[in-house]
């Protein structure tokens, strides 16, 4: 099917009972591929299309859980994780026209822009930005090396031999996670909590009894509350901790809205017998519908979705407003620390609540859990005890002993770019003749750096007003201008 060309799709949704509004129609964009458009003018809670749950794609509807047989599908954690989905839609692409979801599954891209799709050398152009340390390759290929190809090979009957190569490799294997990662949706099976109670709407003006709104899938999707969209981390492949929380599904043709950040008009609600994209805002003729994927910082939308978002910034610079950056909890560990004593004090704070990793806005605040962070592991040990016999963080006071160390921190992170600001800025002035991989690893680059550099000038701001602009404030405790990364103290991430 060519990339625009929906209508093979659109004539098997329609025959398998979808309904599509004469509002709307399916385009080609340039730079983002396929998305909605408003062919008329479209009021707020309008319905723009309706998808019964029966073409929903997800290990509840296949076929396939049930003929292996649930006991053994367990056994073979297919429940955990998304190796179950990746799976069944692996085995339904096998079956030709003789599986439910063959024009759909047709439709669906074979090529991302993600970075795990990346050579090591575009890889190194993402050295430093949150980025490299989620892709999930590694556990991505032990899934399928110890899960599904030893269940592939017991099922002879089901996995004849003979089409291994062709529906059943590593590469398509990562290539129906990443559709999973870039498009697929959390939708519960039932009616949302509350939702009868209360006969809540979705959030944003679709008032029909019983609805709520689809969340994202644990890693993804189109459509977000504002749980999901704070999920970060992770990677596809290796969730394997828990059960598949809910339905993660694949939800033809609301995976079709493109996204930009702030730009929402249209949202996926549920109900018991379908799924309905519904208007959340006024749309006008020609206007693109755009779903959200949350309002996610350009690394994020790179990993999941393979683009990021540029748009005007209040400085004037192009960036995406929903920027971070993730500064590891270990960066504040002060130098010289005992690292038993100082893994005791991370777990606790893990265990209170706190992350392993604190996060940067692009509003320059210093996050009031970097600076309860800092203090604790300062604390002396007769302080740390009685924070725990009260079972309390330290406050979060921005002192200029902790300004001190938040710029330490800041300037550590700095540091693990291979490039400066700088020096990126003069790379993106002349980036239109940069390969499109090298472009958006810049891109994410320069939008994490802004915000570091700015919180950096913001603290040495601080600390000029604090009466310490030289760096020779007065201290309470032993030597902290250098915080760095305790050498052996090993933090571990939440969830
Ligand atoms: C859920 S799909 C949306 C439909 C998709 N455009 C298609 O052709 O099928 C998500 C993908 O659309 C593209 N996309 C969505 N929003 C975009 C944007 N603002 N800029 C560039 N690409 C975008 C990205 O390739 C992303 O992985």
């Amino acid at each position: 099917m060519a990339e625009g060309d929906v209508s093979e799709l659109l004539n098997w949704f329609r025959t398998s009972g979808g309904s599509l509004d004469a509002s709307v129609g399916f385009t080609v964009f340039p730079g983002s591929g396929r998305g909605a458009v408003a062919l008329t003018d479209i009021s707020e809670g309008h319905v723009l299309f309706t998808i019964p749950r029966s073409l929903l794609l997800s290990t509840e509807t296949s076929a396939l859980p049930g003929r292996i047989g649930i006991e053994r599908w367990r056994a073979a954690q297919m429940h955990t994780g998304w190796v179950g989905l990746i799976l069944c839609m692996m085995w339904e692409t096998s079956q030709g026209p003789g599986s439910s979801w063959s024009k759909y599954l047709e439709s669906l891209p074979a090529m991302f822009d993600t970075p795990m799709f990346w050579s090591d050398l575009e890889l190194e152009e993402l050295k430093g930005t949150s980025v490299v340390g989620k892709l999930g390759k590694a556990d991505a290929e032990r899934d399928f090396t110890e899960k599904l190809m030893p269940l592939l090979q017991s099922r002879p009957d089901l996995f004849p031999p003979e089409t291994i190569p062709a529906y059943y490799t590593l590469s398509i294997y990562h290539v129906m996670g990443s559709r999973i990662l870039s498009r697929s949706f959390d939708v519960e099976k039932d009616e949302p909590e509350g939702a009868e109670e209360d006969g809540a709407a979705g959030e944003d003006g679709a008032e029909e009894e019983g609805e709520g709104p689809a969340n994202t899938s644990l890693e993804s999707a189109m459509d977000v509350d504002g749980e999901a969209a704070s999920a970060h981390g992770g990677d596809y492949e290796s969730d394997d901790d828990e059960d598949e929380p809910s339905g993660v599904s694949m939800v033809p043709l609301a995976d079709m809205l493109n996204a930009q950040y702030g730009s929402e008009n249209a949202k996926l609600f549920y109900e018991k017998g379908d799924l309905r994209m519904v208007s959340t805002k006024a749309i006008k003729a020609g206007e693109q519908i755009w779903n959200t994927y949350g309002d996610l910082p350009n690394a994020e939308l790179l990993r999941r979705y393979g683009h990021v978002d540029l748009l005007p910034l209040p400085t004037g610079a192009l960036g995406n407003p929903g920027d971070v950056v993730e500064i590891p909890a270990d960066l504040a560990v002060p130098p010289d620390a005992d690292s038993d004593a100082t893994k005791a004090r991370i777990d606790w704070w893990l265990e209170q609540g706190g992350d392993d990793v604190v996060v940067l806005e692009s509003d320059l605040e210093i996050p009031p859990a970097l600076a309860a962070l800092i203090r604790l592991l300062r604390l002396s040990p007769a302080e740390w005890e009685k924070a725990v016999a009260k079972d309390k963080v330290p406050k979060p006071a921005l002192d200029a002993e902790v300004l001190g160390v938040v710029r330490a921190v800041l300037q550590r992170r700095r540091e693990a770019y291979p490039t400066s600001l700088a020096e990126d800025l003069v790379r993106l002035a002349d980036a239109d003749g940069l390969p499109l991989n090298a472009r958006h690893a810049l891109i994410v680059r320069v939008g994490e750096k802004r915000i570091l550099e700015g919180a950096l000038e913001r603290v040495v701001g601080l600390l000029a007003a604090a009466g310490d602009g030289d760096g020779k404030r007065k201290r309470k405790g032993r030597g902290e201008d250098d915080a760095g990364r305790a050498g052996t103290t090993k933090t571990r991430r939440r969830g």
